[in-house]
């Protein structure tokens, strides 16, 4: 047998099955699942509504190109039409977040036949090389042949954005709220300066919204509260329900010069992909998702607030919706450990020093309770409160 190479650290936990906001290991035991895939199982693990469409279409048909028409394909464009932002005018699939971003960055380059990229500090977007090359991360980074790319620092004074953009700049692309990178939210001030600077040098502003889209943060994009459009914006996780399917929108006349062979992927827009894209997207309105993620994340936000608000180890407790973070004054290794083994709650960690919690919408109050009981249990228990 071959050795598995692991990308990330092994949690050693086997996991059998998941329902909604639960997953099971190989011993029967149950967990609270606020990991749920790097968020992709938003939707809730293995969702009735996305097994059928799955199902079904696994039953009629699971390859075909885009060279094709598919009724899969046609009704993911339909369905997802009605939920991507109002600004949005075209529209290409692709698979992962990090290919979204590649080929966000790709139209960036072609459009204006430059090369510059701008960044965030602590900023996320995958580990390819274009994507890598706007990743802040220098572990990430480091030995790859990465563009070299500015990075600004998100509390940057808006006033002092405009001098740190330089003249041969393609595309600055940023998270409306910083995943991987600790929760930290790029305000409207940053985002209009931001906006401001692309439009003077004639660069791309591009929103990744690979994290903080189709409802995570309690409105189906984040950032249709900062008050800027930006040309580009990058989706992806939870778009299929949990399978492996990305989208970029932009303005008018932006990502078609991708056609024509400039970009492309064997499995993009594939039908069992854009089966689950329609029924997620339909999902999302349908169910008012956003509003229930908006909700659970308030009655969270606020129980954590209680709980841990005053502890000694705990810095500060951030995010919107059901993206949210606790910072604490020390690695949360040992913290995501504690959850998992002894309070049955499963997150991830972000920045250096914040536990994240991505769970799916249909995390019950009885849910976020145990969660943020298990998270005073286990800080304490780590750093002594
Ligand atoms: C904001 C953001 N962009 C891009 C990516 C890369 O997505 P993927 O891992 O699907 O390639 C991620 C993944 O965590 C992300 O959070």
């Amino acid at each position: 047998m071959l050795k598995l190479v692991r990308f990330y650290g092994y949690r050693g936990l086997r996991i059998v099955k998941g329902s909604m906001q639960y997953v099971w290991d190989d011993t029967g035991r149950r967990f609270i699942d606020c990991h749920a895939g790097h968020g992709a199982a938003f939707l809730g693990h293995s969702n009735p509504t996305i097994v059928e469409a799955v199902a079904s279409q696994a039953r009629e048909l699971i390859a075909a190109s885009s060279s094709f028409s598919t009724p899969s394909l046609e009704e993911a464009l339909a369905e997802f039409s009605r939920v991507a932002p109002p600004w949005a005018e075209e529209i290409v699939f692709l698979n992962t977040g990090s290919e979204a971003v590649e080929a966000a960055l790709k139209a960036a380059w072609l459009a204006t036949g430059r090369r510059g990229v701008v960044a965030l500090k602590n900023s996320f977007h995958g580990r390819t090389l274009a994507s890598l090359s706007v990743t802040w991360n220098p572990r990430y980074r480091s030995g790859a042949p990465v563009l070299d790319a500015t990075f600004i620092s998100p509390t940057i004074d808006p006033g002092d954005v405009d001098k740190r953009v330089p003249r041969d700049t393609a595309a600055i692309i940023i998270e409306p709220i910083q995943g991987e990178g600790g929760l930290t939210r790029v305000s409207p001030e940053l985002a209009k300066a931001l906006k401001e600077a692309a439009d003077r040098v004639g660069a791309l502003l591009i929103f990744d919204e690979i994290q903080t889209g189709f409802g995570r943060t309690g409105r189906t994009w984040a950032h249709l509260e900062l008050g800027v459009e930006p040309d580009i914006m990058t989706a992806g996780k939870s778009i299929a329900g949990g399978l492996p399917a990305s989208a970029v929108v932009s303005r008018d006349g932006v990502l078609k010069s991708l056609a024509g062979g400039r970009h492309g992927s064997t499995h993009a827009a594939n039908p069992l992909s854009m089966a689950a894209v329609a029924a997620a997207s339909r999902l999302l309105r349908g169910e008012g998702v956003p509003d229930k993620a908006r909700r659970a994340g308030a009655l969270l936000a606020q129980l954590l607030q209680e709980r841990l608000g005053g502890l000694r180890p705990v810095r500060d407790i951030r995010g919107e919706g059901l993206m949210l973070g606790v910072e604490l004054r020390f690695d949360p290794g040992p913290v995501l450990r504690c959850l998992q083994e002894s309070q049955s709650v499963l997150a991830l960690k972000a920045g250096a020093t914040v536990v994240r919690l991505l769970p799916p919408y249909a995390i019950s109050r009885r849910d976020v309770e145990m969660v943020a009981y298990g998270l005073e249990q286990c800080i304490c228990r780590e750093a002594g409160c």
